[in-house]
């Protein structure tokens, strides 16, 4: 049978640096970073049915369902067989964390407990240059001109699921997901809780 494959999660709710913190670690290490935000965005600008599907989920602020989400992941995971695997964003769900746990050996999940006054701020202030997902923070990570990506000069916007109403609701969806999938991660592997409210300290 062939052997599983390896891989790091890096878990927390949306605006706990999930992203942040994989971009860093990615280039630090030479991780394969596996972003399902971004993978599902690839299928929104390539108006698969997949990408249609996810785009009105997005919208919303809700999770897409767990067949369509696992089997884009799991797909991308099994093409590249002999990477480590840094996950974000995936899995969000017992049922996600069960089909990814078929495949894969968990060697570390990294958990970031962030206060959610903290979340809905940081949420407020992300603004994505679309064509490119370049991402902005109005305070930690400001563009030169706001409103404008560096390098392209082109508006960069929020997200629909960043405003207020999409992203408290994303907020609550996470709260009542969560537990189960950090208790299985945490039952496969090592676990590292990170609390705080800065990603430069954690
Ligand atoms: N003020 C502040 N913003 C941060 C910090 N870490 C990340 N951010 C910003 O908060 C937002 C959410 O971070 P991101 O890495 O995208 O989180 P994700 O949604 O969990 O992937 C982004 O706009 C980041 O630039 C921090 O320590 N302080
Ligand atoms: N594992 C997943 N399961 C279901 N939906 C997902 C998953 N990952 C991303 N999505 C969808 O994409 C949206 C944006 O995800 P993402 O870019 O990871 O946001 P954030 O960085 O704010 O956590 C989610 O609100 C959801 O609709």
């Amino acid at each position: 049978m062939a052997s599983k494959l390896s891989c790091t999660d890096i878990l927390g709710p949306p605006g706990s640096g999930k992203g942040t913190v994989c971009q860093r670690s990615a280039q630090n290490f030479g991780l394969q970073h596996l972003y399902s935000g971004h993978s599902l965005q690839e299928n929104i600008k390539a108006n698969t049915e997949v990408g249609d599907m996810a785009k009105q989920y997005r919208e919303k602020g809700l999770l897409v369902p767990d067949h369509v989400i696992t089997h884009l992941m799991l797909s991308k995971l099994e093409n590249r067989h002999s990477q480590h695997w840094l996950l974000d964003g995936f899995p969000r769900t017992l049922g996600q964390a069960e089909a990814l746990d078929k495949i894969c050996d968990l060697d570390l999940a990294i958990i970031l407990n962030i206060p959610s006054e903290t979340l809905k701020d940081r949420l407020g202030r992300r603004w994505i240059h679309p064509s490119s997902r370049r991402e902005y923070n109005l305070d930690f990570s400001p563009p030169h001109v706001h409103g404008i990506d560096d390098i392209a000069g082109e508006p960069s916007v929020q997200q629909e699921d960043d405003k207020p109403e999409a992203a408290a609701a994303r907020l609550r969806q996470y709260r009542d997901m969560a537990k189960p999938v950090t208790e299985l991660c945490k039952s496969r592997g090592a676990c590292y809780q990170c609390s705080g409210t800065e990603t430069n300290n954690m």
